[in-house]
């Protein structure tokens, strides 16, 4: 079996363009969706995402402000910008990229983000609201994986069962409760588990997100399971290369003969996470505007 690929460039790119046909709709009734993207130290990975933050923002419309801090900025002063863009109406979504350099704590700086404004969904309140099945902010890569999982298995996922591996706030945990709430049965593996790959072979969704080099191996795959490969893992540079390969948590070219359908890595969920990132930020400019989100065709 060779899988079908879940093209992840192709579904964001798609996205963006509908999030830009609303920003274009409710840009004429006077709103403009505004952006602020938190970016501390000079990480060259953030630095990257940071860019492509504001230069699609710019892209589907918004307005889109950078604000890039030295890597030693006391907690005070960041705290004190976020107080200032919590404030400002013409902002609607607030995001400080992670991680933060110590000893910044990462609880502490996302909590003081207005809820309303985190277009991160990691706010206590967020986190919350996706426990209880309320109306708020979903985290973007957990969201941008349910994107890709119901365009390739259709919009009902109920009774499939699902493997996340890896419990991070970020990803692992989020994931498992949008998963819990299209109806899945839900098993959240860690670095403590017994028998990953016994775990693995009984999933039909499989979703690693634990940062590990082609750890999923092609015969812990189901038959026929999707998988969605979260893993982002730069690999050391070949010889005479600046910059090494980037590699998911699965084995891909053993998976690709088992699943029925992969992310490749490039080019899977990596894409979505900012695609989502800016449907986040259109949510909370129309919540806070108090309009409908316009509608568009699909
Ligand atoms: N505040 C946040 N920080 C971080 C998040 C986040 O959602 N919020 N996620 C990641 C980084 N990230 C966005 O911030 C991100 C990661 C990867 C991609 C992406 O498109 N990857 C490409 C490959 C890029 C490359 O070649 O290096 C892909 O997978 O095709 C976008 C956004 C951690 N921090």
């Amino acid at each position: 079996m060779t899988a079908r690929l879940i093209d992840g460039k192709a579904a964001a790119a798609a996205l963006r363009q509908r999030i830009a046909a609303q920003v274009a709709r409710v840009s004429d009734l006077g709103v403009v969706p505004g952006l602020a993207v938190v970016l501390v130290g000079e990480d060259p990975a953030s630095q990257v995402y940071v860019r492509s933050k504001e230069r699609l923002a710019r892209e589907a419309g918004m307005v889109s402000i950078a604000h890039r801090l030295p890597p030693t900025t006391p907690e005070a002063d960041l705290l004190d910008l976020i107080r200032r863009l919590n404030a400002d109406p013409a902002i609607h979504g607030i995001l400080v990229q992670l991680p933060v350099p110590k000893p910044l704590d990462e609880r502490t700086i996302i909590g003081a983000i207005d809820p309303a404004k985190d277009v991160d969904g990691l706010h206590p309140v967020n986190v919350g609201n996706l426990s209880i099945g309320g109306e708020g902010l979903l985290p973007c890569t957990p969201s941008g994986c349910m994107m890709l999982l119901r365009d390739t298995l259709g919009a009902d996922l109920s009774g499939l069962r699902a493997l996340v591996i890896g419990r991070s706030n970020l990803m692992g945990k989020p994931m498992a409760q949008l998963l819990v709430r299209a109806h899945c049965t839900v098993t959240v593996a860690h670095s403590r588990t017994r028998d990953l790959a016994d775990e693995c072979r009984r999933a039909d969704i499989l979703v690693p997100a634990v940062g590990q080099p082609r750890m999923v191996r092609g015969d812990w795959i189901k038959p026929g399971a999707t998988v969605i490969d979260v893993g982002m893992n730069r690999l050391a540079p070949e010889p005479g290369q600046e910059k090494g390969r980037l590699v998911g948590d699965v084995a891909f070219e053993e998976a690709v003969e088992v699943a029925g359908a992969i992310t490749p890595v490039p080019g899977g969920v990596g894409p979505m996470t900012i695609a989502c990132l800016l449907d986040n930020t259109l949510t909370a400019a129309c919540r806070a505007e108090g309009l409908a989100r316009p509608a568009v065709a699909a």
